[in-house]
């Protein structure tokens, strides 16, 4: 639990909790098809029909009857043409004994068919506009004719009521074809919320400007901003704050009119110019604090009032390893459960370390490692760059991240930990 009279820091699952408890599920929503990809489905979606929705071809042919087209190598009788169906057409006439339909992959089956035999297979023209007068098929060696050959069946796919998406999945390219080809156009999801990211610090400066003396690039909204886009939230980013309190007072109202979730980062220590908890503490509901965790140590949590409505704001050490390091283990997934996700979790590997490191005792320490498959099966994990919190390229080549807990002082070459994947491991396996 988080409490303010423990003894001893909050643990990384003390501030977990806390950023968990302070993000609200949002309502759901009916949203138009196509903007809805990257949200969670607010409730188990059955399909509406069947798919496929009426029996059709699955090639370019004519639709035959099974006893028409006996006998394998040898010319079949010959088939009088009684119609042409195109895809998107309905048959208006029936295939009787001895004469043939051409069809169009994807066409509706004619009644009175049981087959489709490809045009390959005849010796009609390919591709001719006009269905010929009749046709007579060949059947390869090797292949049987029996009723349904080259027939997509309705239902094939999935039947009428059959659950095609479980609340709480979320909605990827495939998942949205699959809805609109049962016919959907809107789909109930939970909303996303509106978040802004404010990076704060005097000596920040847009990437791209000239430096003067003592600035550095703004990396920590660009590197935000670009995290919630992974987890398909459109977070907008305020230009880099100065550390003037009452700018940042200003800004803050402004973003909280507009925000379910504000995130700030830097001026959480212990600084002179530590703006944003010196703005913020004063407001009723803000806790801040040091967490048992290094990177990210220094912590800001809780609400600020917006017209009566409470927004959450977030408070990540301006450090830029700390700062995603926070976003991963805080914010991510507190967010994907506002948004209604099931798959809280990044995929955890289990690996063997391969070079022994000291740790921090009495914080988990969060090392960036290397992760590799290996042939015997247990993968490997190599820490990257050292400990240091500013070290944002040794971030940038990691693909995991690996928790040592905060009892661990020494961490030994054989010693099996888990992994925390932050990307494909090299040989393609999550
Ligand atoms: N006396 C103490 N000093 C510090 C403590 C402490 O407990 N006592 N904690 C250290 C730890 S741990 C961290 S983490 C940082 C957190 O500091 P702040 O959140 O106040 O962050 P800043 O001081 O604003 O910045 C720290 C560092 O990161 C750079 N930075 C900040 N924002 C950005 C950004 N948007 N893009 C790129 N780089 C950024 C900034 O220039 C500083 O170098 O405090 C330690 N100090
Ligand atoms: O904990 Mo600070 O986050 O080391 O860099």
């Amino acid at each position: 639990m988080t409490d303010d009279n423990r003894v001893g820091p909050p643990s990384v699952a003390d501030h977990r909790e806390r950023v968990g408890a302070l993000l609200p599920a949002l309502a759901p929503e009916l949203m138009q098809l196509t903007g809805a990809l990257g949200s969670a489905v607010a409730e188990t979606i059955a399909a509406g029909r069947d798919l496929p929705i009426f029996d059709n071809s699955q090639m370019d042919g004519f639709a035959v009857r099974v006893a028409d087209v006996t006998g394998v190598g040898a010319p079949g009788s010959r088939l009088t043409v009684v119609g042409d169906i195109a895809a998107g057409s309905a048959p208006d006439a029936a295939v009787e004994p001895g004469t043939a339909i051409r069809i169009m992959t994807g066409a509706p089956i004619p009644d009175g068919a049981d087959a489709v035999v490809p045009v390959e297979w005849t010796d009609a023209p390919r591709g001719s506009s006009s269905a010929p007068d009749d046709v007579r098929a060949t059947v390869p060696d090797g292949t049987t004719v029996t009723p349904g050959l080259y027939i997509r069946s309705v239902g094939a796919d999935v039947r009428a009521d059959e659950t095609v998406l479980e609340r709480g999945s979320v909605l990827d390219a495939r998942a949205i074809g699959m809805l609109a080809a049962l016919g959907y156009d809107r789909v109930p999801v939970f909303r996303r919320p509106r978040v802004v990211v404010m990076a704060t610090g005097t000596e920040l400066v847009a990437p791209g400007s000239r430096l003067e003396p003592g600035q550095i690039f703004e990396s920590n909204g660009q590197m935000l901003v670009a995290a919630f886009a992974e987890i398909g939230i459109d977070a907008e980013l305020v230009a880099a704050v100065s550390d003037d309190a009452d700018e940042l007072r200003r800004i803050l109202g402004q973003a909280a009119s507009r925000a379910d979730l504000i995130v700030t980062s830097g001026g959480v220590s212990a600084g002179a110019y530590d703006v944003v908890k010196d703005v913020l503490r004063r407001g009723d509901g803000m806790w801040f604090g040091h967490i048992a965790m290094q990177p990210g140590g220094p912590q800001g949590a809780g609400t600020i009032d917006a017209a009566g409505r409470a927004v959450p704001v977030l408070c990540l050490p301006g450090n830029p390893v700390s700062t995603f390091v926070s976003f991963e283990l805080f914010i991510r997934p507190a967010v994907l459960a506002m948004t209604g996700r099931s798959d809280l979790d990044r995929a955890v590997i289990r690996a063997r370390v391969a070079e022994g490191f000291d740790s921090v005792r009495g914080k988990t320490q969060i090392v960036r490692a290397v992760v590799r498959a290996e042939p015997d099966g247990v993968p490997t994990v190599s820490m990257l760059g050292g400990h240091g919190s500013h070290l944002l390229t040794s971030l940038a080549r990691a693909n995991a991240l690996m928790p040592v807990p905060a009892d661990t002082v020494r961490v030994e070459a054989g010693d099996e930990l888990d992994c925390v994947m932050l990307s494909t491991l090299p040989g393609g396996s999550k």
